[in-house]
């Protein structure tokens, strides 16, 4: 069976010294959080759906984030029984003047610290790509 295939950005905004993850929480099923993401239409790269729903989900442009592509990070799970997988990068929030819009598959956002992220986000997978996107960025920064 050919998996559902997504894509998405993981987030940071960096300043005054903390970095903090942006996740956004569903309004629908159980309200999880994710980072921005969506499935990948046809005749799109992962990539461009990655930009195409966060600036759907959360409003933010490609003109405002950074992304690290060299970050690209696969998450593999089952949806209802049916295999998925789901792309993610690393990307920086490089506007500090870009404000997080909601569509309404979403009720609610948080930027969060590392601890805070991974814990509202669920998933063991999930955590663990919070926390290789944390490493990477501590020694891309020297942090
Ligand atoms: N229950 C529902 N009721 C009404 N409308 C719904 C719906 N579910 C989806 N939709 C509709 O589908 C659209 C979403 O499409 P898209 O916007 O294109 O797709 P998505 O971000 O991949 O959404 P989704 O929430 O389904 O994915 P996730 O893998 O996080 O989540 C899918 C499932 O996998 C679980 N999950 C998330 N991350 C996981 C992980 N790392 N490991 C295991 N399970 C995980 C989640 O808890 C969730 O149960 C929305 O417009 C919405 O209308």
């Amino acid at each position: 069976m050919a998996p559902k295939v997504a894509a998405g950005f993981v987030i940071f905004r960096y300043a005054s010294s903390k970095i903090e993850y942006l996740l956004l929480q569903t309004s629908y099923g159980i309200h999880h959080w994710t980072p921005p993401k969506g499935h990948v239409d046809p005749g799109e790269t992962d990539l461009m759906t990655a930009y195409r729903e966060t600036q759907e989900e959360s409003g933010l442009k490609k003109a405002d984030i950074k992304v690290f592509e060299e970050t690209k990070t696969t998450l593999n799970y089952k949806v209802k029984g049916k295999p998925k997988v789901v792309h993610y990068w690393l990307a920086e929030l490089i506007n500090p003047d870009a404000k997080v819009k909601l569509s309404n598959e979403h009720q609610d956002f948080k930027w969060l610290p590392l601890k805070e992220a991974c814990e509202i986000s669920g998933y063991q997978d999930m955590e663990d790509v919070l926390n290789k996107f944390d490493e990477f960025l501590r020694k891309e920064r020297n942090l």
